[in-house]
């Protein structure tokens, strides 16, 4: 038989590729060419079939696909500590949007974005969405780096760093989405901000213009239950009810948080096929409530996780992320049989990739998908012994194990360290940020 040529053969003591379901090989291979996976199987078959430019042979790791981040606001990295201990309201309007006021400028987005790249990827996350200003910044620089991301322009009722109306950020936003309409990494989409600060007319806008140009929608949605009391109040609705009266919510769109949710809210999400974004380390800290995961995954609803912001978080570890939301899940449920490992994984990965619309491109290791790859080292003391590898990922691992990743076959991440950025000089801008932030009330 002739051996078929490959860029790169990765061989992994285990390999969970998560499509198919529930899989795990052991001693795997995965082969990869152009930037695209071609093959996973046992490592004496990988042999036998191709011939690689590259291998790396990692004996003592699992190989998985790269973690997805379906929510976050990447600049903030450069808020992370900046305003703690706080609920969600006052957090905003007394400290965050202040100090965005003050320093947020298209330098600011560059530096905190490459930030929250740089963090990401070293744990392992090679897919993001990012819903913050200057959106134009952060598709330049993922691009620059080769991350793959969804990137939300905000639609909000009040001027905001780059735009002085909803307007001028849609029209912008307009102009990014058919600039990048054939990028294979960015995906532009709406990012209306939430219920409480979106009027019902920019809503109908954004439902209008994202179903003639097949755009993904991103909403902060039923975060806090002060936020649905709020809007009963105002409109007599909850602003599912409303958002979906609207017609907002298809399987174009993400709701990001849902820590309320009765039995119509439920039945919404069921018939629309909105996608739900869980985001359980910012609810816990800033109390805002539990989003009921297993509750929502029985009834069908696709889930996907995220960090959030780096100020809300205070960290964008989606290996920590994914274990927190596998271990909350069961408290709220009072079921410790609650969210398995396995579907802890896939929350983190296809589910992700799903909510995203890139289902076909990434998400999991299969055949003709983008080479979007983790591997994580389990040669280490706090993890032994290894009886189930999944198990380690949901209920054991750190992000600091995560030794390897590529993102479109490219190697981004080896043995820990970042390839592709430049360390030193992002640190000393970040310090530079500090010096100046430090210094003044928001921060305080
Ligand atoms: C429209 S740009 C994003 C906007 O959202 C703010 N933000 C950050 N985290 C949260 C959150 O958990 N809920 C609501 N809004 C949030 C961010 O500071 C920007 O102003
Ligand atoms: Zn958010």
């Amino acid at each position: 038989m002739a051996q078929e040529s490959v860029d790169l053969l990765i061989n992994a003591r285990w390999v969970i590729p998560v499509r198919p379901a529930g899989v795990v090989l052991e001693n795997a291979s995965v082969a990869v060419s152009e930037g695209k996976i071609v093959g996973v199987c046992e490592a004496a078959e990988a042999k036998a079939r191709y011939v690689a430019k590259e291998t790396v042979d990692l004996p003592n790791h699992v190989v998985a696909p790269g973690l997805i981040n379906t929510h976050g606001h990447l600049a903030m990295s450069l808020f992370r500590g900046m305003a703690d201990d706080l609920p969600l309201m006052e957090w905003l309007s007394h400290h965050i949007w202040p100090a965005e006021g003050k320093w947020v400028s298209d330098e600011f987005v560059r530096d905190g974005s490459k930030l929250a790249m740089a963090e990401m990827l070293l744990g392992g996350t090679t897919t993001f969405s990012d819903m913050y200003f200057y959106p134009d910044a952060v598709a330049e620089e993922a691009t620059r780096l080769g991350m793959r991301c969804q990137i939300v322009f905000p639609v909000i009722d009040f001027p905001v760093p780059g735009a002085a109306t909803a307007e001028e950020s849609i029209h912008k936003g307009l102009a990014l989405h058919d600039e990048y309409k054939h990028s294979d990494l960015v995906r532009i989409g709406f990012g209306p901000h939430a219920p409480y600060t979106v009027s019902d007319d920019k809503f109908e806008q954004v439902v209008t213009l994202a179903n003639q140009l097949d755009m993904p929608v991103q909403v902060h949605l039923h975060e806090t239950a002060g936020e649905v009391q709020e809007g009963l109040e105002k409109t007599g609705k909850r602003p599912t009810e409303r958002l979906h009266e609207l017609g907002l919510l298809t399987p174009n769109t993400q709701c990001v948080h849902m820590t309320q949710i009765n039995e119509r809210d439920l039945e919404i999400l069921q018939e629309t096929g909105a996608h739900v974004v869980h985001c359980p380390e910012s609810n816990l800290k800033l109390a805002s409530g539990f989003c009921p995961l297993d509750r929502l995954l029985k009834a069908g609803v696709n889930v996907a996780l995220g960090t959030d912001g780096a100020a809300s978080n205070n960290d964008l570890d989606m290996l920590g992320e994914l274990q927190t939301a596998a271990m909350l899940a069961k408290a709220v449920a009072q079921d410790a049989a609650a969210v398995s490992a396995f579907q802890a994984l896939e929350i983190a990965t296809i589910n992700g990739a799903k909510a995203l619309g890139m289902e076909s491109v990434t998400g999991s290791l299969e055949a003709g998908k983008w080479a979007d790859i983790m591997a994580v080292d389990l040669s280490g003391i706090e993890v032994q012994p290894v009886y189930h590898v999944a198990s380690h990922l949901a209920y054991s691992t750190k992000s600091s194990q995560v030794s390897h990743v590529w993102t479109s076959g490219v190697a981004q991440v080896k043995e820990q360290k970042l390839l592709n950025m430049d360390v030193r000089e992002l640190r000393t801008k970040v310090d530079a940020w500090r010096e100046k932030i430090a210094n003044t009330a928001e921060a305080n």
